[in-house]
């Protein structure tokens, strides 16, 4: 996943990464390619069984992350010392080595601690 033959800057978060579905000028395929013909990047497999609903999880995916970035502030929970730690385990699926554990903060909840 981190490959540097395959990925610009590998180790760095840049979701803009995936952004373009075009071509890149230069013929490479773009990293966002998602049909399974980039083989870097198969999220939904590829051919006769390829994911059904991959469209619908996109769309979704859109939503349900924009509603949660609106809706509720963040807090990362105990045990992390408030920081988020991005350390890999073991495993092909890229696990985090300490799960994520945040807390939704209530926007709209006069009530909610600020803190
Ligand atoms: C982010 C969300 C999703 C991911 C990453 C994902 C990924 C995958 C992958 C990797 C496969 C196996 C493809 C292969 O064997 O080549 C698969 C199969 C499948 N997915 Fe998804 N999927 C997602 C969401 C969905 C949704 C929302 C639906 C239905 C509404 C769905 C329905 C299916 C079905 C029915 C199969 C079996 C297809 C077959 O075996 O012919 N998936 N998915």
């Amino acid at each position: 996943m981190r490959d540097p033959e395959l990925w610009d800057y590998p180790d760095d978060f840049r979701p803009g990464r995936f952004l373009s579905p075009e071509e890149k000028a230069d013929g490479e395929m773009n990293q966002n390619e998602t049909r399974g013909q980039n083989f870097q990047y198969v999220p939904f497999g590829s051919g006769r069984r390829r994911c059904p609903g991959s469209n619908l999880a996109t769309i979704l995916l859109n939503t349900s992350i924009a509603a949660m970035v609106q809706c509720f502030d963040w807090k990362v929970g105990d045990g992390n010392e408030g920081k988020v730690n991005m350390q890999v385990g073991a495993g092909m699926s890229l696990p985090m080595a300490h799960p994520l554990i945040l807390l939704p903060v209530d926007h709209f909840n006069p009530f909610a601690s600020s803190t």
